[in-house]
């Protein structure tokens, strides 16, 4: 599905991301981890074409992405700072993302999912933090592509909208689809993950599952394996 080869990224004379290799074959659940300034965001924006790698390749569904746009169609992207116009009302806002998509959304039962119905007639700068990302999760779900990018979305979220988050995720990855996800919120990641991708100086520092990484650490507990990952005798 998604297939990363020597990518290389510099913002001016910082190194982001260094000759990083990455192979996403598997439907399921990838969080992508790392400290911060890390280049998590960057290698995300890579994938989207957002950001222009330096050197290297990315390959989705068999195409090289370079200097194409149509294989954005196929993915849904929930960006970390959603910034939309705030005196739009949340209703014009999910009508213009569909008509600017044009393809068929279901953001009905995405709606009646995240109990929205009363914030449609409402101006986005009227809303709070954790509704706002229940709408930017609408929009991003609404179209039900074959991958999708989530950049912190627990971010504002109480902890029943993070229940149903997560099971929204789950649903959508037992239809066969691909996630991509980063969150700070570790005990998010350690419930819903399949699969950890560590990064560090630009480069994917560890690759594996949860059980994977407490046992190469030697932590049982998923929080203090991450810090053991970062811990100077380790690194
Ligand atoms: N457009 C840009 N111009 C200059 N520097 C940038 C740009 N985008 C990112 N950077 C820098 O690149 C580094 C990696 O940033 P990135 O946002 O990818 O990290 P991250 O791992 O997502 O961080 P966080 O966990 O804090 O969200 C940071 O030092 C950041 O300041």
């Amino acid at each position: 599905m998604v297939s990363i080869h020597n990518l290389h990224k510099k913002f001016g004379p910082l190194t982001v991301l260094n000759g990083l290799e990455l192979d996403i074959k598997e439907q399921g659940i990838i969080a992508v981890l790392g400290p911060n300034g890390s280049g998590k965001t960057t290698l995300i924006k890579s994938i989207l074409g957002m950001v222009v790698p330096d050197k290297g390749d990315i390959v989705i569904s068999g195409n090289n992405i370079r200097k194409r746009w149509s294989y954005r169609q196929e993915i849904d992207y929930l960006p970390q700072i959603a910034n939309f116009p705030g005196n739009l009302k949340v209703q014009e806002l999910i009508t213009m993302i569909k008509d600017l998509r044009g393809k068929p959304a279901r953001e009905a039962e995405l709606i009646e999912y995240f109990k929205l119905q009363p914030f449609l007639d409402k101006k986005l700068n009227k809303l709070s933090g954790g509704t706002q990302q229940k709408v930017n999760l609408v929009l991003c779900f609404m179209f039900d592509s074959p991958l999708i990018i989530l950049d912190e979305p627990t971010s504002g979220l109480d902890p029943v909208a993070m229940l149903q988050l997560r099971k929204l995720i789950q649903r959508e990855k037992e239809k066969g689809k691909t996630i991509l996800i980063t969150s700070h919120i570790m005990n998010f990641v350690e419930e819903v993950a399949d699969r950890i991708v560590f990064l560090l100086e630009g480069k994917i520092y560890f690759d594996g599952n949860v059980s994977e990484l407490k046992t190469s650490t030697g932590q049982d507990d998923f929080e203090h394996a991450i810090a053991k990952l970062l811990s100077e005798d380790h690194v």
